[in-house]
């Protein structure tokens, strides 16, 4: 770790002063990646020891894009995406902040009055500073000598595509948010970030000291003594094999966003470290002790191949950003998969993926905010011709349309817009920040009054269940294939009924499948939507599950009875027809293997059967003669 202060002065300032701390992000990409928890850890860290702790949203800095190392420009943010990002970050963070509580539980770290954390956006300051306060308390004072100077600027302006007065100004506007938490009530004096970040923190670092010795306004004066003096410091890179940073933009992210890395493989990262890494990686990524860290290194190399420090790193990092639930449920799976003795063909739904299904909207589950894809896409002619509690039903934050109502009535849910604003005069909330009101009956007209960028809609139910609503058009829409909670004419019961039967040549399989199948296909096309067509694959090579069939009822009954029970498992399918026939399909083919095996069992055993009364026929009885 670098420290741009002496390690003494920091210990110092930090013995003497509950100081504040912060990190921040640039909401860039759809969602955060391992990389971020690097810096974000020794954040946490200071959390659980009474450290005041901020994570920033750059909603403002993002819009600019921060140059450092790049030789090429960010592209534009398009604003629709923008606001995708900033708010699935946002929620994102939160999440991982109430599982620091948990896992600091797990610890034996009791929460205190001195635990303080905040999540804040740059936005939130930006959109009100004046442009010329900027300039007179900030630029007018820094020297464009050594900003010139930085390794980053020279090369971008030698061999990159050159440096716009924006990206120029950039570690300037992240200056101005370090003195903005450093000299408000937050008490910030610290700045965490990747060893990239070292520049900018610098910089940084310099500029609040110079606008700390040049306030003007005497009341606000702060002297310059230790207490009063802004830090940094830098972590490690998390880098590929080839030595790249971890991250969005060389392309090489593991995402903490479960739907664009499902856990399975986030678990999987941690497994292929080689062994010279783990013992870090315990260090940099988990909240154990070093006792136990030594303890379960020894462990480990008593035998390698069991690879115990990996799964302790895995499951730690899951539990962190997931849930512990998660973790268990994913080291579960992966030691079945993984054992000597062969792998389960269906590996049990974990318990995210079961509550990931919007029949079970319980606000409290914090396993259901895992699993809860945030960001979906729903037709205009139900976002721009239907009632908002439809939109509610059909997004996945109401059971039914009853449901939804009732939320609307009792203001439980929201829509991102101006706050204090109805219906009719909403504006749209300002660039970069994310703000809601709550949702009251309006005209179907009125819901366009709520679109960012003509196309995205927010909406959020309780304080927990956000979904980023992309319209697009019919015409897309209907191609799709797709169906939403609520579709008139595409009840999913119907639907499923449809592909189960055209899997099967247009008639009724016979038998009809039994409960086991209608999971399996439930669990496939689940899979199928985290992790592609490549679920379908996975799945196939061992044996078929052993299906029992079902009591003798009326078949349509039956029929009926596990469609519902496919759609409980699976309400929210987003897949294509063409995937979802596959799924099925897939469970028709082993259905049919397994009732082969079955005939060709039940031939053999007649067979040895007529074979043995042959015989017995044939052999002469003791008594004979
Ligand atoms: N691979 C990594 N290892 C350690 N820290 C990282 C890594 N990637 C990002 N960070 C740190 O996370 C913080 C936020 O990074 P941010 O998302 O704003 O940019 P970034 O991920 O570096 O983006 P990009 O890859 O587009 O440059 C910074 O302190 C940055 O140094
Ligand atoms: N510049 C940082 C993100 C950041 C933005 C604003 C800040 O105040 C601090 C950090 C990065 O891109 O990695």
């Amino acid at each position: 770790m670098c420290t741009y202060s002496t390690d003494e002065q920091i210990s110092e300032l930090m013995r003497r002063k509950r100081i504040g701390v912060y990190v921040g992000i640039d909401p860039t990409a759809a969602s955060l990646h391992l990389g971020h928890l690097l810096p974000l850890m020794p954040l946490y860290w200071m959390y659980m020891h009474g450290y005041r702790s901020i994570t920033l949203i750059g909603g403002a800095t993002a819009k600019v894009g921060d140059p450092t190392d790049r030789l090429q420009t960010r592209p534009d943010i398009r604003r629709a995406d923008s606001t995708m990002y900033t708010t699935k970050i946002h929620y994102q963070l939160k999440r991982m902040w109430q599982n620091v509580d948990r896992q600091a539980t797990r610890y034996g770290y009791r929460k205190e009055w001195a635990w303080n954390r905040e999540l804040v956006n740059n936005s939130s300051w930006y959109n009100t500073t004046s442009f010329a306060e900027v300039v007179s308390r900030l630029f007018k004072k820094m020297r464009v000598g050594p900003m010139l100077a930085r390794e980053t600027v020279k090369r971008k302006m030698t061999e990159g595509d050159g440096v716009s007065l924006a990206e120029f100004v950039y570690p300037m506007m992240q200056a101005w948010d370090f003195w903005k938490m450093f000299s408000g009530p937050k008490g910030v004096r610290m700045q965490i970030g990747g060893s990239d970040q070292y520049g900018n923190i610098t910089a940084g670092i310099d500029a609040v000291k110079l606008l700390r010795d040049t306030e003007p306004d005497v009341e606000r004066k702060l002297p310059p003594d230790l207490l009063h003096t802004p830090v940094g410091f830098t972590v490690p890179l998390l880098t590929d094999s080839a030595g790249n940073k971890f991250g969005k933009s060389a392309g090489n992210a593991m995402w903490l966003d479960p739907f664009m890395t499902n856990s399975f493989d986030l678990y999987g990262y941690f497994m292929r470290r080689p062994d010279s890494e783990v013992e870090k990686l315990l260090k940099l990524f988990t909240f154990l002790p070093l006792e136990r860290i030594n303890k379960i290194m020894e462990e480990h190399n008593l035998d390698p191949s069991k690879r115990r420090a990996h799964h302790a790193v895995a499951f730690e990092v899951l539990a962190l950003v997931h849930s512990f639930q998660e973790a268990q449920a994913t080291q579960t799976r992966h030691k079945q998969m993984f054992s000597k003795d062969k792998p389960l063909l269906v590996t049990p739904l974990s318990t995210g993926e079961l509550s990931s299904y919007p029949h079970r909207v319980t606000p409290a589950s914090s396993s259901l905010a895992l699993s809860f894809r945030p960001d979906i896409q729903l037709p205009e002619s139900l976002i721009l011709g239907k009632s908002i509690s439809k939109i509610l039903q059909a997004a996945g934050l109401a059971e039914s349309a009853n449901d939804a109502h009732r939320l609307v009535a009792h203001q439980g849910a929201y829509v991102g817009g101006a706050p204090g604003r109805t219906a009719r005069t909403n504006e749209v909330m300002r660039e970069g920040e994310i703000t809601f009101q709550p949702v009251k009956s309006w005209f179907p007209a009125d819901t366009k009054n709520f679109l960012i960028d003509g196309k995205i809609l927010l909406l959020r139910r309780g304080k927990h269940f956000v979904r980023i609503v992309e319209m697009v058009s019919n015409e897309e829409w209907e191609a799709s294939g797709r169906t939403y909670a609520g579709e008139p004419y595409k009840g999913r019961l119907r639907m499923l009924r449809e592909q189960l039967i055209a899997a099967n040549g247009g008639k009724n399989p016979s038998p009809p499948f039994s409960t086991e199948e209608v999971a399996r296909v439930g669990e496939l096309i689940a899979r199928m939507e985290r992790e592609g067509d490549n679920a379908l694959e996975e799945a196939d090579t061992s044996k078929p599950p052993e299906i029992k069939f079902p009591p003798e009822r009326s078949r349509a009954a039956q029929l009926l009875d596990q469609y519902t029970r496919a759609q409980k498992l699976n309400p929210h399918i987003t897949l294509s027809v063409k995937q979802k026939t596959a799924a099925i399909d897939k469970v028709l083919r082993d259905a049919r293997q397994v009732l082969e095996n079955k005939k060709m069992m039940r031939d053999k055993a007649l067979a040895e059967a007529s074979a043995t009364i042959n015989e017995k026929e044939i052999a002469p009885s003791p008594h004979e003669n």
